[in-house]
């Protein structure tokens, strides 16, 4: 049995299938990158994760948990940490008593150790926060009580590349001492330098599920060629495709061996080489012969399958119901179908002796 195992996991939201029959496991210990554009289903999955939405169809076990099991998912929560898309702190509150008040329900073992990488000012109120300090704070929020599972919908955005760099140095060293991770992002040079493994979703699918160097190998390398003057024609080599000529520049995508390419290039004058990563946007090319990276296509499920000439996407030109855009929709569905609602309540009045009057934190980050 796996730290998550998902079977069947379905979320039809009426217009939309926000998760459609996901299936996979996410072995104890490792850091599992979860991928995909926006809208592509990875905060509706993690919220089923954590019961704080409702599947239509199948399951998952976290923990061990079956999260059908209200009570057997807020035992389990005690050993998980969350870090939400959507922050959500109690603004008027400060850092200081958002972290007092988690210590006080979950522990906080590790929050001296976890304040000297991540740095929120503590005695300030919430509201004076910038994005990165909120993110900040809910790095040490989700780690103090030293779970055994981290879920993280997106934990980099608002980070500075130096914090950013620190996260990802500190997950890697989090993964080494046993704990597991499950991330997502939309970002595949972030996935690629922590993950083991990644599952790529589009439109609530699963559509991948891979070691990440399989993954990049598939995706191939993005060569970009700067040609001296008099160079006019450039061969295409084996394992080259989408060779685009401007002028002096070449580019092509390359899945041949890094020597061959080199041997090539020195039939020609090249005054410069850029050798990089294939970009999200290749891999999804890759696998459903389209560029649909960014966007926020509705899920519409086996109403329209992916094909090899376009997107499996609503095709109606109307934005798909986006809880972002409308904060209303998520209290909505959760007040009508999320019955861990209660569970959440429950939780709260079993461990929170501080009073919920002043809670300085929403729903949402409570996980
Ligand atoms: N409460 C809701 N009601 C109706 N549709 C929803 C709701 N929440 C999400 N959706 C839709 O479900 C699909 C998946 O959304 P979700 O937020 O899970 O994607 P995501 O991969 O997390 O996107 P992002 O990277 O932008 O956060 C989208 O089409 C979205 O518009």
């Amino acid at each position: 049995m796996g730290t998550i195992d998902v079977d069947g996991l379905t979320k039809d939201y009426g217009e939309v299938l926000g998760a459609n029959d996901l299936a996979f496991t996410v072995e104890e210990g490792e850091i599992f990158g979860f991928l995909g554009p926006n809208g592509a289903g990875k905060t509706t999955t993690i919220r089923l994760l954590l019961g704080l939405l409702e599947p239509t169809a199948g399951t998952a076990r976290v923990l061990g948990a079956d999260i059908r099991d209200e009570r057997a998912l807020i035992e389990a929560k005690r050993r998980i940490g969350y870090l939400p898309a959507d922050l959500g702190f109690e603004e008027k509150s400060t850092g200081r008593r958002v972290l007092e008040y988690f210590g006080s329900i979950r522990g906080d073992s590790r929050r001296e150790e976890l304040l000297e990488l991540f740095t929120p000012p503590l005695d300030r109120e919430i509201r004076e926060y910038s994005s990165g300090n909120r993110q900040m704070l809910a790095l040490v929020q989700a780690f103090m009580h030293d779970p055994d599972l981290v879920i993280m919908d997106e934990p980099t955005s608002g980070l500075d590349p130096l914090k950013q760099e620190r996260l990802l140095e500190f997950l890697r060293d989090e993964r080494d001492r046993g704990t597991t991770i499950f991330f997502s992002s939309h970002v595949l040079s972030e996935v690629r330098r922590v993950c083991d493994r990644v599952g790529i979703l589009r439109e609530g699918r699963l559509v991948a599920l891979e070691d990440v160097e399989a993954l990049l190998d598939r995706g191939g390398k993005q060569v970009r060629l700067r040609l001296a003057e008099g160079e006019n024609e450039f061969e295409p080599i084996d394992g080259a495709t989408d060779l685009e000529r401007a002028g002096r520049s070449v580019t092509f995508t390359y899945t041949g061996e890094y020597n061959a390419l080199l041997s090539h290039l020195t039939s020609y004058d090249v005054l410069d080489v850029e050798i990089d990563e294939p970009s999200l946007e290749t891999i999804f090319m890759h696998y459903y012969g389209t560029t649909d990276e960014g966007s926020d296509a509705a899920a519409t499920g086996d109403r329209d399958e992916p094909t090899a000439d376009g997107p499996a996407t609503d095709e109606r030109g109307e934005p798909a119901a986006d809880k972002r855009d409308d904060p209303a929709a998520d209290e909505r569905n959760e007040s009508t179908t999320d019955s861990g609602s209660e569970s959440r309540a429950e939780e709260r009045r079993s461990t929170d002796d501080s009073g919920a009057e002043n809670r300085p934190r929403s729903e949402e980050t409570d996980a």
